[in-house]
């Protein structure tokens, strides 16, 4: 069987994946949710082009965090290869799709096995839909876009906010929805280059992970902190 090639920098203690993982605790009706396109006219769901090559994005480049002025300096960034229009889909965020909520269906651990994987401790893990309880996390596999990072204090954004969203859309090649990056669209009021390009070439991809990501992140810190007095 062919394999798919591998990214530049990608990690090699995390499995690559060129289709969507999928956790073997998922219950038909979860599969169903995953697999109806809803039907909201007024609202379509944005949608993966038919032809997109499954297999490393040309259009991104995984690179290490080497500036120490960057929050994520020592681990690795996503960066535009060329030029991204305002809108324009990048990749879509590949992970397993789980059960979103605990126990996430799955079994508890034996008195004397290890404790089951905990996706709400995850930092890769993105809401697919809360009504149907997915989610996709991209911690144990995934693709480049797990790389992700945050805008927040990344250097040479001189203020500005993130340049791209997750956006849940409808992949036709697999028949289901998923999770993808694009993007920002054009402001009204945006002018000369902002209207044609949205992320420069050799620029940081940067979303925002919401203020609830990083409330998260505080309360874990701070009973850490109080843990280890
Ligand atoms: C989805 S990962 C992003 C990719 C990560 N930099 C890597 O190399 O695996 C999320 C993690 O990246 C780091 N991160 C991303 N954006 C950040 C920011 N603005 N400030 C500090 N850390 C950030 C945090 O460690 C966070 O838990």
């Amino acid at each position: 069987m062919p394999t798919t090639p591998l990214p530049v920098n990608w990690p090699s203690h995390i499995p690559y994946l060129a289709r969507p993982a999928y956790s073997p605790y998922l219950a038909p009706t979860h599969l169903q949710a995953l697999r109806t396109r809803p039907a909201d006219a007024s609202d379509p769901l944005p949608e993966i082009p038919r032809h997109l090559k499954p297999g490393p994005c040309p259009s991104v480049r995984i690179t290490p965090i080497t500036d120490p002025n960057h929050p994520a300096h020592g681990q690795a960034g996503l960066f535009a290869t060329r030029d991204l229009a305002p809108g324009e889909l990048i990749l879509p965020y590949l992970g397993e799709i789980h059960i979103g909520t605990p126990p996430f269906g799955l079994p508890p651990a034996a008195a004397d096995g290890d404790a089951p994987y905990d996706y709400g401790g995850s930092d890769y893990d993105l809401w697919l839909d809360r009504d149907a309880d997915l989610a996709v996390d991209a911690a144990r596999m995934g693709n480049e876009a797990r790389f992700v990072n945050d805008y927040r204090g990344a250097p040479g954004r001189g203020g500005k906010k993130a340049n791209a969203e997750f956006r849940v859309a409808w992949d036709p090649r697999t028949g289901e929805r998923c999770m993808a990056v694009f993007v920002l669209t054009a402001g009204k009021r945006a002018t000369g280059r902002a209207r044609t390009v949205g992320i420069a070439r050799g620029e940081e991809i940067l979303v925002s992970y919401g203020r609830g990501f990083w409330q998260g992140r505080r309360e874990e810190a701070e009973v850490g902190d109080a843990d280890a007095v």
